[in-house]
């Protein structure tokens, strides 16, 4: 199965700069185009990406020459780098932009809110080639809603129903990746209920070539992974709230009594707490099963903007 040749990540965050190092360094795509509405993102990220290299050459694990051409294959695409070859205030000029440099599979990263997502995939739909494989790494959010916003990016000639609206939901799939994405060796493809055999077979030789094993999801809500992890992590924050357990106690009892590598708060913490509270909200909206209900004090640390590693503070850890 063919893999693409210019490859295009949406959101320059912790996972998206994972996929375009996978896509860059083990698959070997030529070209691989990397946007974020925060150019800063792609800054930070590209220094990240960087460090990786530095070290997985440092190590032995990869050559000097392959860690160079690695990074060379990967091209920032930023709002206002777009817009200066369209007009200016073009909302969409970095659609367009990965649309004109032959953009043949699209993984977009951004974050985990479905209102963000419809739109890019409204916006790729509307300015990418008819072929190209429109994947999200969402870890929660329906891959047939997000095909749904594809259809709608055509315009409204075009219906859910007729063969062009049919065709474009068709290449719209789920690769989930996991954190970090260098590091962990699954990938957990997910197709809508619209997805073309075409396009899983296409989806699932992209995470081979990533280097990943492969597993297979149905369209619900959080996926195989998630519906089983979220309401675990969730259920370790609700003994923290109740005050069931110290902290450490918590992640202690996990790693030491079950083997878990990492306690479920520190886990929490590397995932980031607002993807860990956006996930666990749409399982609860989606199944309205209450013991889906995200836990109160994850909500309150969210919205006082403490949202663990990626911001800079490791939050359970130095949650009293
Ligand atoms: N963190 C994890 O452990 C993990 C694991 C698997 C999957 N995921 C999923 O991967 C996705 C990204 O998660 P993350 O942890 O990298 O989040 P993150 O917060 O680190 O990064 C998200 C990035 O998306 C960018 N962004 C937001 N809106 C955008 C838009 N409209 N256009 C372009 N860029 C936009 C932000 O500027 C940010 O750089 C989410 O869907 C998340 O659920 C996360």
């Amino acid at each position: 199965m063919a893999l693409p040749r210019v490859l295009s990540v949406i959101g320059a965050g912790q996972m998206g700069i994972g996929i375009a190092l996978v896509a860059s360094l083990r698959a070997k795509i030529p070209t691989v185009l990397l946007y974020d509405r925060d150019p800063s993102q792609i800054t930070k990220g590209l220094e990240f990406m960087d460090k990786l290299l530095a070290k997985d050459v440092s190590k032995g694990k990869t050559s000097e020459d392959d860690a160079k051409a690695a990074r060379g294959r990967i091209i920032s695409i930023t709002s206002s780098s777009a817009s200066s070859s369209t007009s200016n205030n073009d909302e969409f000029g970095w659609a367009r932009e990965l649309g004109e440099r032959g953009s043949d599979m699209v993984v977009e990263a951004a974050s985990e809110r479905l209102s963000i997502k419809e739109g890019i995939f409204r916006a790729l739909a509307k300015n990418l080639s008819k072929d190209a494989v429109l994947a999200s790494n969402t870890s929660s959010i329906s891959i047939t809603k997000l095909a749904g916003a594809a259809v709608e990016g055509l315009g409204s000639t075009i219906s859910k129903a007729n063969e062009e609206g049919k065709s474009c939901a068709g290449r719209v799939v789920g690769v989930h990746f996991f954190n970090p994405v260098p590091v962990m060796k699954l990938c957990e493809v997910i197709p809508g209920l619209q997805t073309s055999e075409v396009t899983l077979e296409r989806a699932k030789a992209f995470a081979v070539a990533c280097g990943k094993e492969v597993s297979t999801s149905k369209d619900v809500p959080g996926f195989v992974s998630n519906a089983l992890l979220m309401p675990f992590l969730n259920e370790a924050i609700m003994c923290l709230e109740s005050g069931t357990a110290t902290r450490d106690d918590i992640d202690k009892t996990l790693r030491l009594g079950m083997g878990h590598p990492m306690g479920p708060l520190q886990l929490a913490d590397f995932i980031g707490l607002d993807t860990c509270l956006a996930i666990q909200e749409t399982l609860y909206e989606g199944t309205r099963d209450s013991k889906y209900r995200p836990s109160v004090l994850l909500g309150r640390m969210v919205d006082a903007g403490w949202l663990g590693k990626k911001s800079g503070v490791v939050e359970f850890i130095s949650f009293a």
